[in-house]
């Protein structure tokens, strides 16, 4: 008697262990099916809502081309049945091979052929009709015209202005030339200026963002019910946001309010060299190597040579940051100081640009972007031809702020650089490491603390050294 009482006080932990393995294996299958079902109702729901999408589309097209023989071209119900198959093709059940990820990829693809070759497929852009923006749509209009995927129309959205009593918007629709901004140049016939965003974006495929940062959000807010679930976009914009969750890139910001995919292209290019075809080079930052192509397609010229790599963010740091170095060139140019002095503040500045950008972003940035023409050629270009270098020079040798010096010299053009100053300074200061960036935080300090602006070399004597040796430095 006694032995059976112990004999099952011993066993007791097994019994346990045993109801508990099989009450915890009936729990986790029914937990598992109920979290199974919820993911599979969510993801399915997402791939039927898109094939429906295609399939209703490519229905419409079909119909509608063999009752009006002559619609479409032969080239086109080609790319019409190709898309019709493979989205026939797509099972309707998970298992060997229904990897819809790709099939749903390759089926985006072939939509965005289509409707391009149906002349649905605009290369919209929103560039403010800005200079940069202006700049691009001249390249863009004259490439989508010799290609056969895109629709001829490439829509530029204005914020309406007038300019000597008439509308800009007019003005670049009869004369092609923005007179306020690009001046000089004339912009292809199939460059279309709109005075409404959403009307630029709707309908389009591809969507390229050109605008001063500092009215990106208010831009997106206004069009981002009018996107296309397909469509994708190209920042152009050189500049960084600081918000509650820290510093924000502009492709981070748009993809944040637009969910499409966002590439940027950033790189050693004074917008007016580029309107007079001088040879010049630029990043495209695209993760999708299939959509790498097609942005290049449209902006690739034998003048504005594109080179892409998979760094999105990694290029338009490079883009944001070089316009802090710009300040920084500017104060030494009105100081009257010399070129081995501008060398160094570039050479300082290069280095707390990369080493800002891995502070921020670690290992999710490439190391060899730096050396791309977003990185060491556009800090070259902007120290000695950029605006925010002009104006930082009349800002030392007048003492008048930046802003002024920006109305009245810029005839409505925006500055990024010391902006962005403002903007790194107040993350830097966040995360409590302004010791390490020492020209930053001196710029800072001369652009909005009133320090006179030889105080920009204190404390410049940095070791760099350990920041080639790892991906994302320590501070
Ligand atoms: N200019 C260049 O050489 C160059 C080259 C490459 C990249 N970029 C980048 O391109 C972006 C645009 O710069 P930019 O030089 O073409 O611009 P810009 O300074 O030439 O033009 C200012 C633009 O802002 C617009 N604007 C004014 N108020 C506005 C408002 N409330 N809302 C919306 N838009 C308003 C104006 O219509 C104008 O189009 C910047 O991020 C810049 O760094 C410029
Ligand atoms: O004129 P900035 O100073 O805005 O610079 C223009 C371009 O960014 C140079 O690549």
């Amino acid at each position: 008697m006694d032995d059976d009482v112990f004999n099952s006080i011993v066993n007791l932990e097994d019994e346990f262990e045993d109801i508990g393995y099989i009450e915890g294996l009936e729990a986790g299958k029914i937990a598992g099916r109920i979290e199974g079902r919820e993911m599979g109702c969510d993801n399915g729901l997402d791939i039927g809502r898109d094939l429906g999408f295609y399939h209703g589309w490519v229905q419409q097209w079909v119909r509608a081309a063999a009752a009006h023989p002559g619609l479409v071209s032969d080239r086109v119900l080609k790319k019409l049945t190709a898309l019709q198959d493979a989205i026939d093709e797509v099972p309707m059940a998970n298992g060997e091979g229904a990897d819809f990820g790709d099939r749903l990829k390759a089926i985006q693809l072939k939509f965005k052929t289509a409707s391009a070759m149906l002349g649905i497929n605009a290369a919209a852009e929103l560039p403010s009709s800005s200079l940069s923006g202006t700049t691009a749509a001249r390249i863009v209009g004259a490439n989508v015209a010799k290609l056969a995927d895109f629709d001829d129309t490439v829509k530029i959205w204005v914020h309406e202005e007038i300019v000597d009593g008439r509308k800009l918007t007019d003005i670049i629709n009869t004369e092609h030339e923005n007179v306020k901004y690009l001046p000089g140049h004339k912009l292809p016939d199939n460059v279309v200026a709109v005075p409404d965003a959403t009307d630029a974006v709707r309908g389009a495929t591809h969507i390229i963002i050109v605008l001063p940062h500092q009215y990106i959000q208010q831009l997106l807010d206004s069009v981002h019910g009018s996107i296309l679930p397909n469509a994708s976009a190209m920042s152009l914009i050189k500049g960084i946001g600081i918000s509650d969750q820290g510093m924000t890139t502009m492709t981070q910001l748009i993809h944040r309010t637009l969910a499409i995919p966002v590439s940027s292209l950033s790189g050693a290019n004074i917008a007016n060299e580029i309107a007079e075809e001088k040879y010049c080079e630029t990043t495209i930052g695209c993760q999708d190597p299939d959509e790498a192509i097609v942005w290049r397609s449209l902006f690739n010229t034998p003048y504005f040579q594109v080179n892409c790599v998979a760094d999105v963010i990694g290029v338009e740091f490079c883009g944001a940051l070089k316009n802090v170095v710009a300040v920084g060139a500017g104060f030494i140019d009105g100081l009257g100081l010399g070129n081995n002095t501008k060398a160094a503040i570039i050479r300082i500045g290069f280095l707390e640009m990369r080493r800002l950008a891995m502070h921020i972003a670690g290992g999710g940035i490439q190391e060899s972007t730096f050396m791309e023409s977003c990185g060491l050629a556009d800090v070259i270009t902007t120290c000695y031809g950029g605006r925010n270098r002009r104006l930082a020079e009349e800002f030392v040798r007048t003492g008048k702020p930046m802003p002024q010096l920006e109305l009245e010299l810029l005839n409505g053009q925006k500055l990024q650089g010391y902006l962005t100053a403002g903007e790194v300074h107040s993350y830097i200061d966040s995360c409590g490491v302004t010791d390490h960036f020492p020209l930053f935080t001196n710029i800072y300090q001369i652009c909005y603390e009133s320090k006179p602006p030889h105080t920009i070399f204190a404390g410049l004597n940095v070791d760099f050294s350990r920041d080639t040796k790892t991906p994302s430095p320590s501070l």
